[in-house]
């Protein structure tokens, strides 16, 4: 904010009960983080070329080359100022723009570090490195996509040439979405079926050059394009999603990406002792990334709507007096503090995320592969709940900001158009669910052999305990106990999934069983998942949270987004029995009180994100509350008011309103 500009927001700010700049280090994660976050935030909105508020006004071919010039900006900054790759990826953050770049550093590069050997990082990464490549990631198909196994792309091996053949047999074989394909990249990482001396040994990674790295223009044997236009105006509009057709092209075999399998010279086929799910490893890479994307999105649209239901106000004027501040009204509170807790909540758990993953890499390159499957159930799991709430939350946050929420510079609009492909790319979200599924029920099976559970699926080692402990919530006041409420979760989840496994059982085939009760697993898995994200936030307040009051906050904000999970799913903790309807009724109680709690800390929670006003690009989430009159001014900005008249006048309203009506009577 200005020195010296008025703040409408102020008193809002005066009833805080918390340390608002150590919540912000809190949030960010640390003092450092924090810091660095402060300064590319300014470097970016303090720069011209990162400019966005004309966005949703240019053309697809402006907003692709605005896009352009911003990538190439951006980089040109990041190399002169020698940022660090956490300084880099704040830039790209605040620069707040889908691109090309995304799939290359956050795709392209993981793919090659992951799902290449030595040698094959030390070619291809220096060249990625310095951008003198650009890549991107495409697997998906017109025809398939979940099912990546179905994949139609083949790479037949010569032996005679020691290159393999990549051809896309059919239509539905062409490569489709992956993004900076259409125009862009130089390169792509293709997944495409092996098939050495007539035998297919499933699909593999292939790095394959594209278009010439002296004038852009495809290499022989290559179609590619942009898919389209996209949901919303702006919006993902600025990422070329591509297609991609081979025509028998060739590559070196030494392009194949061999770290789970590889083909010699000679063409034997070697698989290594890593598991084949690795292939699967950048999807689990960047599923985890996801996962704290959706705080971040959440966050966004949530300090908007607290914002502005602060400054707005309908209704209960008393002689005279103001009216009531929309955010007063319960319905409203009720509404949107269990999003302002699910930011906090979906914030705790990727980072917890990203320590198993960080941790999980770490086993894998020391040859150990035992912690793989949780790894792909927690990150596809947490990636496809967080998701979900965050782009039902973008929407009720709009609803939440009334009619002013629909205009596009409330920001909500675009960002719900931006963000809900979230869930369908990186594993549509009801597959992901499935595959946690798959895991639990895995888990359940193998409770009677003595194999003990371990990581997130630990409670299920307590199985006899929690199929049928009662909960023994006496009052509103025991709702406020971690352990009464991780409980209650524990119970709930152990006996969805036990309940589905009992009923896999009862078909002959299992397959079958697990298609037919694919509905009930796909619940049992959420609730595992919102099990984990309370927990995380549970042990998060175990360390030692420094500032005045900020540790109370988090507490208040843990228990509102457990009960509030809880009352939307009520119906699954009575029908398993967890809780009473008493028990739920004042899990419903204790909800209202902490609702009265968050109300005067509301604003100063959601300044604690530390968004910058060109971050948050919106007229009712500015910081300082000057929502009126700028609501104002931007009207008149608009195209359409250039001319008093508008154009098309002469043409359609003058006759309309000149037309000789013959027939009085009509
Ligand atoms: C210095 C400068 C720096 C500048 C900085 C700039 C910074 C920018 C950085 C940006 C960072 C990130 C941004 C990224 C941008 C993201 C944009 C998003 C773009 C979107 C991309 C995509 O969508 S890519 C395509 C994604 N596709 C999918 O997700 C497909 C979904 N389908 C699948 O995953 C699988 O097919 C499915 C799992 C559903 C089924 O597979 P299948 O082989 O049929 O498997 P099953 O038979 O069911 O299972 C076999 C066993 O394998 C296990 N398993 C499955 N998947 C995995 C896995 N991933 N990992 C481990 N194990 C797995 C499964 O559980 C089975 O196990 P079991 O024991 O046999 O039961
Ligand atoms: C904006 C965007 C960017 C993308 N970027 C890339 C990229 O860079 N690279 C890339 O390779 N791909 C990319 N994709 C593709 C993306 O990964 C796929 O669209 C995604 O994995 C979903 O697959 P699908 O489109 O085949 O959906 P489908 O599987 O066809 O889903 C259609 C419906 O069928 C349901 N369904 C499917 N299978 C099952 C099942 N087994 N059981 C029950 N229900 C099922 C789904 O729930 C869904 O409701 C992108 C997609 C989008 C939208």
């Amino acid at each position: 904010m200005e020195v010296g500009a008025p703040d409408y927001l102020a008193g809002e700010r005066q009833t805080a009960e918390f340390d608002v700049e150590s919540m912000k280090v809190t949030w960010a994660g640390s003092r450092h983080a924090l810091e660095v976050s402060d300064r590319m935030a300014r470097l970016v909105a303090s720069d011209p070329v990162f400019r966005k508020d004309n966005r949703v006004m240019l053309s697809r071919k402006e907003l692709f080359k605005n896009t352009l010039r911003k990538a190439a900006h951006a980089w040109k900054r990041i190399v002169e100022l020698r940022l660090t790759e956490e300084e880099a990826s704040r830039v790209r953050f605040f620069v707040d723009e889908p691109a090309f770049t995304d799939l290359h550093w956050g795709m392209f590069v993981p793919a090659i570090k992951g799902q290449g050997t030595e040698e094959q990082q030390q070619k291809w990464l220096p060249l990625a490195y310095k951008m003198q490549i650009i890549g991107c990631y495409a697997q998906t198909e017109l025809g398939h996509g979940s099912n990546v196994q179905g994949l139609e792309t083949t790479a037949t091996f010569d032996p005679k040439t020691d290159e393999f053949i990549i051809h896309s047999p059919t239509l539905t074989s062409s490569k489709w979405w992956p993004g900076g394909l259409g125009k862009v990249s130089t390169h792509a990482v293709a997944y495409a079926r092996l098939i050495v001396d007539g035998q297919e040994h499933g699909v593999h990674g292939f790095i394959v050059q594209l278009r010439s790295l002296d004038d852009h223009m495809p290499l022989p044997g290559i179609t590619v394009g942009d898919i389209g236009m996209k949901f919303g105006s702006g919006a993902y509009n600025s990422m070329d999603n591509g297609v991609l057709r081979f025509d028998n092209v060739r590559i070196p075999r030494d392009q194949m990406l061999m770290r789970v399998l590889q083909v010699t010279r000679e063409g034997k086929v070697i698989q290594s002792d890593v598991p084949r799910q690795l292939i699967y490893g950048t999807m689990v890479f960047v599923r985890q990334t996801i996962v704290a994307d959706a705080s971040c999105a959440l966050s966004r649209a949530v300090c908007i709507a607290t914002r502005y239901s602060a400054v707005r106000r309908q209704f209960g004027s008393q002689n005279g007096g103001p009216e009531t501040q929309v955010i007063d009204y319960k319905t409203q509170q009720s509404r949107l503090f269990p999003l302002l807790a699910s930011a906090y909540a979906f914030r705790f758990v990727s980072e917890w995320l990203k320590s198993l993953y960080t941790d999980v890499t770490e086993k894998l390159q020391r040859g150990e592969f035992s912690t793989l499957p949780e790894a792909h159930a927690c990150t596809a799991g947490l990636k496809s709940i967080t998701t979900s709430a965050t782009a039902d939350a973008i929407e009720e946050c709009r609803k939440l900001c009334g009619g002013h929420g629909y205009l596009a510079n409330s920001g909500l609009p675009e960002l719900f158009a931006v963000y809900v492909p979230a869930c369908t790319y990186e594993g549509d979200n009801t597959v992901l669910l499935l595959q946690v599924a798959r895991f639990l029920v895995k888990t359940v099976s193998q409770l009677g052999s003595g194999k003990v559970p371990v990581g997130t699926t630990a409670y299920m080692g307590r199985a006899r305990h929690l199929i049928q402990c009662k909960s023994n919530v006496q009052s509103a006041e025991d709702w406020l106990n971690p352990q009464v409420v991780v409980e209650a979760f524990e119970a709930r989840s152990l006996r969805m999934s036990v309940a589905c496994a009992e009923n896999l059982a009862k078909f002959p085939n299992p397959e079958e069983g697990f298609a037919q009760l694919a509905a009930d697993l796909v619940e049992a898995a959420a609730a595992h998942c919102q099990l984990i994200v309370v927990t995380k936030f549970f042990e998060k307040l175990q360390q030692d949270i420094p500032g005045k009051g900020v540790k109370k906050q988090l507490q208040i904000l843990s228990s509102v987004y457990a009960l509030y999970i809880l009352h939307k799913h009520l119906g699954d903790f009575l029908s398993t029995g967890s809780i009473t309807p008493k028990q739920g009724a004042l899990a419903n109680d204790q909800l209202r009180s902490l609702y009265s709690k968050i109300r005067p800390n509301a604003v100063a929670l959601v300044d604690a994100f530390n968004y910058t006003d060109h971050y948050l690009s919106s007229v009712l989430g500015r910081y300082d509350g000057n929502v009126y009159p700028t609501l104002y001014e931007e009207a008149w900005k608009d195209p359409l008011n250039d001319s008093v008249v508008p154009d098309g006048y002469q043409e359609y309203i003058r006759p309309l309103l000149k037309q000789q009506i013959r027939n009085a009577r009509l």
